[in-house]
């Protein structure tokens, strides 16, 4: 029977879904927890034998007393594993992102929900996916769209010669719930500031929410897709992103108040909600980009009820890929944010990356 070991850094809100699910879920493969860290808290297996994860994995961990590996540490201990290692880093750390190719060129495979490898400057996407013999695996699945299968029919598209003409959705799961509720076909009166408190209850944002609500995470996410298929986009600065961060939030020093100061502003966004409304449509933070027109856009775009976009529900996500081959687009839809399908996305990368090893 096959034996890989797995080290994990990130016990939030994915990290910890991905621990249960890998601790109990059967499979041919043996998969050994070696190393289990947050920025404060280690469990390192010294003689790389499992970790316990049974129930009380989490107060183990609160009360270990091992400080976390620096990146340099980590990696001298993983290449001393007696078995194949994968590393899966369920943080948004960029530190941590730009270290992966070390890791890579060392044969430590990653997956991973972390979008800043491959949405930062282009360099790091080429650092990571170079080819080089011996090099470790690098799946990122629940990088766009959490667990659903977007990004590897993207590279089933590809790799079979199809080509990508425009790839056209709604990526973002906090967005696309706190726009579901609150620009609905009925519209309620729940506020702009108490849906995204309910957003970040349920999990769907970002670390620092200002993340999902400037753009950014969704725009992260369309430069994975366009640089999958052949476009080479610089960086998700690179193209104009619109933000629904109210001007004087963008630099309070953090997501906590952040969201204490948001209910000052549910009035402007009541206005914005009522002049799509006036035109009998609802709003969507959608993505774009469009191949032969080489142009990459994301912002607000208001839609007629009867549109798909205007029915989605919660924090679905759905994306259209329009190609040489699929002229009526490949539809992928469902939760496109949470614990379990994001923990799931990430899961099923381990599993399939072990299959090749
Ligand atoms: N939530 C979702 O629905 C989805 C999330 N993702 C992605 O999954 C990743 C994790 O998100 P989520 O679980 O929601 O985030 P959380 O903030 O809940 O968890 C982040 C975890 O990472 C740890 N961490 C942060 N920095 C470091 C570091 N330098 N070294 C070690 N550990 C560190 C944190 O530890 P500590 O508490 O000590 O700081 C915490 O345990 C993100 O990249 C996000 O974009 C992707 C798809 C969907
Ligand atoms: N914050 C993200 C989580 C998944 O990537 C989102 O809202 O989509
Ligand atoms: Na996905």
């Amino acid at each position: 029977m096959t034996s890989i070991n797995v080290a994990i850094i990130g016990a939030g809100v994915v990290g910890k879904a991905f621990v249960n699910q890998i601790a109990s879920i059967k499979s041919k493969i043996t998969f050994n927890v070696i190393h289990l860290a947050t920025s404060k808290k280690a469990l390192v297996s010294q003689d790389y034998k499992p970790l316990d994860l049974s129930s009380g994995w989490e107060s183990n961990l609160a009360a270990a007393t091992q400080t976390p590996f620096s990146l340099e540490q980590l990696l001298e201990y993983l290449k001393k594993s007696p078995e194949p290692v994968i590393l899966v880093d369920n943080t948004s750390n960029e530190t941590i992102a730009k270290f992966y190719p070390q890791f890579v060129a060392n044969g430590i495979c990653i997956a991973t929900p972390n979008k800043k490898a491959f949405s930062s400057d282009l360099n790091l996407w080429n650092n990571i996916f170079n080819d080089k013999i011996g090099a470790g695996l690098v799946y990122h699945e629940a990088t766009v769209g959490a667990g659903l299968p977007i990004i590897s029919t993207l590279h089933d598209l590809i790799n079979t010669g199809d080509k990508v003409e425009l790839i056209e959705g709604i990526l973002s799961g906090s967005l696309s719930f706190i726009l579901n509720t609150f620009s609905t076909v009925n519209p309620n009166n729940t506020k702009f500031s108490e849906i995204v408190s309910k957003a970040k209850t349920l999990g769907y944002l970002e670390p620092d929410p200002r993340d999902d609500l400037n753009g950014m995470d969704f725009a992260r996410k369309v430069t994975i897709l366009a640089r999958i298929a052949g476009f080479k986009v610089e960086s998700p600065s690179a193209f104009p992103i619109t933000s629904l961060i109210p001007k004087p939030l963008e630099s309070v020093p953090t997501g906590e108040e952040f969201m204490s100061k948001l209910p000052d502003y549910d009035s402007s966004f009541e206005q914005l909600k009522k002049e799509a409304a006036d035109e009998g449509k609802v709003l969507r933070y959608v993505g774009k980009v469009d191949f032969p027109n080489k142009s990459v856009t994301v912002g607000f775009q208001k839609y007629d009820a009867s549109h798909p976009f205007a029915s989605l529900q919660g924090s679905d996500n759905v994306l259209a890929i329009k190609t040489e081959r699929y002229q009526n687009p490949l539809i992928v839809q469902g939760a496109g944010a949470g614990a379990e399908v994001t923990a799931a996305g990430v899961l099923a990368d381990v599993i399939k990356i072990a299959e090749r090893l």
